[in-house]
């Protein structure tokens, strides 16, 4: 036989009340009656606690009264025929009338004893139970409402009741046997004493119920009923990823439910485990969907944990000294005066040199712990042989779950890594030496942060979220959000990977979603934003949103955002750029990157900073580490002039092709930096440090291929004037090249440390001859490619490519 336990939402309505039946009708059959065990209805426990007290300060309660009549009467009204209504009545209002003789005792004493209150609460089981199974009762003849406190048998310490198992199971074994062709109705929570008085069982007292029977009984199996879809793998109001889980372990189960997961009470299950019977948690609002199952042999799994229970808003307590060194007793006299003043220790750790212990209590238990603490420890803290008691307020427990953890090896370094990287301070660590659980204390601020990066970590068959803040909705950046939108199937399916943009600015407004901007219609929301740019303001905000895995986007050209790049990384944020001013500003700032970025574990990724999307960095930064050395770099690394230089020819005129290059988004948003050599240089400046020099701006020599009127333009639209009437200026270096049947070909060059970009004409033999389009080209000759030089080729600007390479270095940043 089966016990089905329906909790308060359960019992609530008339329509959670027909779905309890439609259960029953499944569930009970002639061979099998279920033991059904009920809560009061959702809401009323908290009713008549409010009343019973109210009435104990003197305050009124007949309206309250009549608000519970009414819950009652409403779900009668509606779901007895109308012959067994009064009845129905009758027998409710019976309780009714005691409560209301109890409830005015109490507001005439002005008293509300353990004991009164115990018997007032008990009216919400006795009301609901005698209610259903009146309901019941038309569908199945044989109901019957059992009021527990004749079964479960208790001592005298009302509100949390001690159950003499023995007796209780005698009780319930031959109350059962005598009636084995009925379907009973339990009131949940309430038992009696010997006396006869009724007492309560405390918290999760239904459930309690359900397991006490279902052990006496020997059941099958425990339903219990409620409101979700089973035990979770996270608080899913924290973690929106958060998933039922099939199976667990009783040991798994109540880990879980130490720290939150409020579905089950775990020492509830107590007598289940030591009977091995399942217990099954089950939706009520879902009946199909299966729950989660708790029993002794799960199927084996190849999760390492199950899941991540958390508690919020604690206190932490530390003592420090040499006082406690070698003590032996010591902790045992400070956790007994804890104990004996009812004070819950919620973790415990201790530092191996004996020289600190801290440990976790609820915050209200703080103010009479150090009392307690300081009153028994006082000569020690005279003597300096303590430190006074360090307390520390709004800190939160995250802890992980799973008896796998037990075999798996880099479980704990899964979890510090998905904090450390996502700049979580873990401020003490706790794991149960059953390697069941791994507790971290961290501050309440980062929980949600932490809870949902440590799932995104673990539960890896899901999507990891990146949270991505952008600056820059220009060329690049609005192409790289129609890649993103485009490719976002894509990304989930094979990469498990889903981008959620959390901000994005450009020089006239900002905006911010948490749950990632729509990437159909941002530009819109962009220019409805209220909040005006401010690059200093965006920065702020990104950290104070404080997501997991997060991800600092500069597709701008400009110089300001590279100011807060220190700043975003000391806040544990990747920064992923195109934007060049940055890594070819002052090699000091070039180093301070790396050095922050290294030392708060992130990522910073330029790979677009030289030939756009072509693999240039990653190759640089491959032969380094791997140990080769790079003897020459020669390359052309203007997408902008190659193009020029491709295309100037026969009739064409400079100022035409250099209007096209920008027209096709190959050239920087003001074309002088690309025709002055300055992208250029900062490109060879961003090679050679990245080949381990140590170099200035003014260690790279250019050659300028621009007249000087052309320089001194002091506007774009002057520039171009410029270039219309030097016309002559170019044509005579077209010709001449075409008579030599050469073409013009801007070149890079790094050797021995010596960088430089200089104007040649290079004939058909010249490797850098043959090139189309906006071609880039570097050949890196080093230690290990020195007969033939290593070559990477291909499209280097334009909006699809580079767009691509920041897309690229983000998924990277996820990849960590
Ligand atoms: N075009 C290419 O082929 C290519 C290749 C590699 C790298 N890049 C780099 O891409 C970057 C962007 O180029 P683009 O063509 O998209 O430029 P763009 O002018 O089209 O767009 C720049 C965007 O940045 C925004 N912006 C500028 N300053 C800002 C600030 N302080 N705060 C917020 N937003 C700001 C602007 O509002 C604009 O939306 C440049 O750094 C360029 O060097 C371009
Ligand atoms: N303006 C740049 C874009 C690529 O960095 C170029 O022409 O090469
Ligand atoms: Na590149």
């Amino acid at each position: 036989m089966k016990v089905l336990k329906f909790g308060g939402t359960s019992v609530g309505s008339v329509s959670s009340i027909q779905t309890l039946l439609e259960i029953l009708k499944e569930e009970n059959s002639n061979e099998s009656k279920p033991v059904v065990v009920l809560s009061a209805m959702s809401g009323i426990t908290n009713l008549l606690i409010s009343m019973a007290e109210g009435a104990a300060q003197g305050e009124e309660f007949t309206a309250q009264l009549a608000e519970l009549e009414k819950r009652h009467f409403d779900v009668v009204k509606a779901l007895l025929d109308i012959q067994n209504q009064n009845p129905a009545y009758t027998r409710l209002k019976i309780h009714f009338n005691q409560l209301e003789e109890l409830l005015q005792g109490v507001l005439t004493l002005r008293e509300l004893t353990a004991k009164t209150r115990d018997q007032i609460v008990s009216f919400g089981e006795r009301c609901s139970t005698l209610m259903i199974s009146k309901i019941a009762a038309q569908h199945f003849p044989e109901a019957l409402f059992v009021d527990a406190s004749e079964l479960i048998k208790t001592d005298s310490s009302f509100g949390q009741a001690k159950v003499n198992l023995e007796l209780t199971d005698l009780l319930v074994q031959s109350f059962c046997s005598e009636n084995s062709d009925k379907l009973l109705f339990v009131t949940g929570f309430i038992a009696g004493n010997d006396a006869g008085q009724i007492t309560t069982l405390g918290r999760g007292g239904s459930d309690y119920t359900a397991a006490i029977l279902g052990s006496a009984l020997n059941a099958e199996e425990i339903q219990i009923w409620t409101d979700v879809n089973g035990m979770m793998t996270a608080d899913p109001r924290m973690v929106k990823k958060a998933f039922p889980l099939e199976e667990l372990s009783y040991t798994e189960a109540m880990e879980l439910s130490y720290f939150g997961a409020k579905v089950i009470y775990p020492p509830t299950m107590i007598p289940a485990f030591l009977k091995r019977i399942p217990i099954v948690i089950k939706n009520t609002f879902e009946p199909a969907f299966p729950g989660t199952v708790i029993r002794h042999d799960c199927k084996s799994s190849s999760l390492p944990i199950k899941g991540i229970s958390s508690i919020n808003n604690i206190s932490i307590l530390s003592l420090e000294g040499s006082g406690m060194v070698g003590r032996s007793g010591f902790s045992g006299r400070l956790f007994s005066l804890l104990a004996r003043e009812q004070i819950n220790i919620i973790l415990i750790t201790q530092s191996s040199s004996e020289h600190s212990i801290t440990f976790a209590v609820q915050p209200q238990d703080v103010q009479k712990a150090k009392q307690l603490i300081e009153a028994e420890f006082e000569l020690e803290l005279l003597a300096n042989k303590l430190e006074p008691l360090v307390v520390e307020a709004n800190q939160a427990i995250l802890a992980i779950v799973g008896e796998n953890m037990k075999q798996t090896p880099g479980v704990s370094g899964k979890l510090f890594h998905a904090l450390g990287r996502n700049g979580i301070n873990v401020r003490a660590i706790a794991q149960g030496s059953s390697e069941y659980n791994i507790s971290v204390i961290i501050s309440s601020y980062d929980l949600a942060k932490a809870l949902n990066a440590v799932h995104d970590a673990f539960f890896i068959e899901l999507t990891k979220t990146l949270h991505a803040f952008c600056l820059g909705t220009g060329n690049i950046g609005k192409t790289l959000f129609n890649q993103l939108n485009a490719h976002k199937e894509y990304l989930e399916k094979n990469n498990g990977i889903q981008v959620k943009i959390a901000g994005i600015s450009n020089t006239r407004k900002m905006l911010f979603n948490s749950d990632g901007l729509s990437l159909d219609s941002w530009e819109q929301e962009l220019a409805d934003s209220m909040h005006g740019a401010d690059l200093a303001g965006f920065v702020e905000k990104m950290k104070e949103m404080n997501l997991p895995n997060c991800v600092f986007i500069d597709n701008t050209a400009s110089p300001k955002p590279i100011s807060f790049y220190e700043d975003v990384f000391k806040a544990n944020i990747s920064v992923v750029t195109c934007n060049k001013i940055g890594n070819s500003a002052s090699f000091e700032q070039y180093k301070t990157f790396r050095d922050t970025a290294r030392k708060h574990g992130v990522d910073f990724f330029y790979e677009t900073n030289v030939g756009a999307g072509l693999p240039i960095i990653r190759t640089l930064k491959d032969l380094m580490s791997s140990g080769d050395r790079v003897k020459r770099i020669e390359a052309i690394l203007s997408g902008t002039i190659s193009f020029i230089f491709n295309y100037f020819k026969g009739d064409a005129n400079f100022y035409d092709v250099v209007k096209e290059a920008q027209d096709k988004g190959y050239t920087e948003p003001d074309p002088r930096d690309d025709l002055s050599g300055r992208d250029f240089m900062r490109k060879m400046l961003i090679l050679a440090r990245d080949a381990g020099y140590e170099m200035e701006e003014a260690d790279v020599q250019i050659d300028n291929i621009l007249p000087q009127p052309c320089l001194e333009a002091k506007t774009v639209e002057d520039f171009y004037a410029a270039l219309k009437s030097e016309d002559a200026f170019f044509a005579d270096l077209k010709k001449q090249a075409e008579k030599e049947k050469k073409v013009l070909r801007y070149i890079g060059k790094l050797e021995d440390g010596k960088a430089s970009i200089t104007l040649q004409m290079v004939d058909e033999s010249h490797p850098f001859y043959m090139l189309s389009g906006s071609d880039n080209i570097i050949s890196f000759t080093t230690d290990r490619y020195k007969d033939r030089p290593l070559v990477v080729k291909g499209p280097g600007a334009g909006a699809e490519v580079t767009a691509a390479g920041v897309f690229a270095d983000l998924i990277n940043v996820g990849a960590n």
